[in-house]
């Protein structure tokens, strides 16, 4: 792990600490202390219902946890709803992906936020479209995100231009913290591997990235470390330079053999060792 070292010393730019939330009698977090750096991918895993989504969801400022700091460049503040995560610069992108399947790539990339010019007569306000385009085609090139053309509908094109599009959309207000939930759930092999690579070009621009995941394949391939959830307590952090996907999966499961992921389960198949991913 090439900035462990830098991990260990810097300021995280998101940071909870002692998070708990409850829904009724169901405790989804147990004290869960989380950060990410700045050019660092943390990978959320753990098995169904560790409370993943909750813990992304209370960094989105979706859910207000019962008790726990949101601590963000190394102050404390105040949550009160997702407008203000955002507005610190954390970002979320949803699996469902919600894009506008008959607009164009700048018209979802702009939702909600157009630029607004103003037209000659003094109240006449209009959508910015030259300069929507100019931003769209530079964010894009950023990103090395290839898209063939801005103008077309986003429902004409592949699962991983679609997930791209959804990632750059999140980075259009200046974002530092991208929150991604299962970015690759739903991609076929070369579509998984677009994404992948740009997750790695998130962090080569210095953001930092939480990835929830249930694909340790995918885990391994572009993350910095690994912080395992289970029954919504922290059950560990793993560099990926020291750890195995055998370790991981034991920490998702205590033990207990319950969870079987698709890297475990292809690593047993190729040693011939079904046990071994159990
Ligand atoms: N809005 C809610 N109302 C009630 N219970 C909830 C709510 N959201 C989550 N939970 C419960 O909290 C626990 C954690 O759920 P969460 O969705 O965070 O887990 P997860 O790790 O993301 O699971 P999965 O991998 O299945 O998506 C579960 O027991 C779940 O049923």
């Amino acid at each position: 792990m090439s900035d462990m070292t830098a991990t260990a010393t810097s300021t995280p730019l998101l940071e909870l600490r002692g998070v708990s939330k409850s829904f009724g009698a169901v405790q989804a977090l147990t004290g869960v202390d989380f950060d990410v750096h700045a050019g660092e991918v943390v990978g959320l895993v753990g098995d169904n219902g560790a409370g993943k989504s909750t813990l992304v969801k209370v960094m989105s400022g979706i859910h207000l946890p019962d008790d726990g700091a949101y601590v963000f460049e190394g102050e404390e503040r105040r949550i009160g709803g997702p407008n203000d995560p955002a507005a610190l610069g954390v970002a979320t992108v949803y699996q469902d992906l919600a894009l506008c399947d008959n607009l164009d790539v700048v018209a979802n990339l702009f939702i909600g936020r157009e630029e607004i010019s103003r037209g000659p007569a003094r109240f006449v306000h209009e959508l910015d479209e030259p300069e929507m385009e100019k931003r769209a085609a530079e964010l894009l090139r950023t990103f090395s995100i290839n898209i063939p053309s801005l103008r077309a509908e986003v429902g004409m094109m592949s699962g991983g231009q679609r997930q791209s599009i959804a990632i750059a959309r999140s980075l259009v207000g200046d974002a530092k913290v991208v929150l991604l939930d299962e970015p690759t759930a739903a991609l076929g092999v070369a579509q998984t591997a677009q994404v992948l690579a740009l997750v790695k070009r998130l962090r080569e621009q210095g953001l930092g990235v939480v990835v929830i995941s249930h694909n340790l394949s995918d885990i391994f391939e572009v993350v910095d470390r690994i912080f395992v959830l289970r029954l919504g307590t922290k059950a560990g952090t793993f560099a990926v330079g020291d750890t195995t996907p055998e370790e991981v999966v034991g920490a998702i499961t205590g033990g207990r053999g319950t969870v079987r992921t698709q890297a475990a389960a292809a690593e047993a198949q190729a040693s011939g060792g079904e046990e071994a991913a159990r």
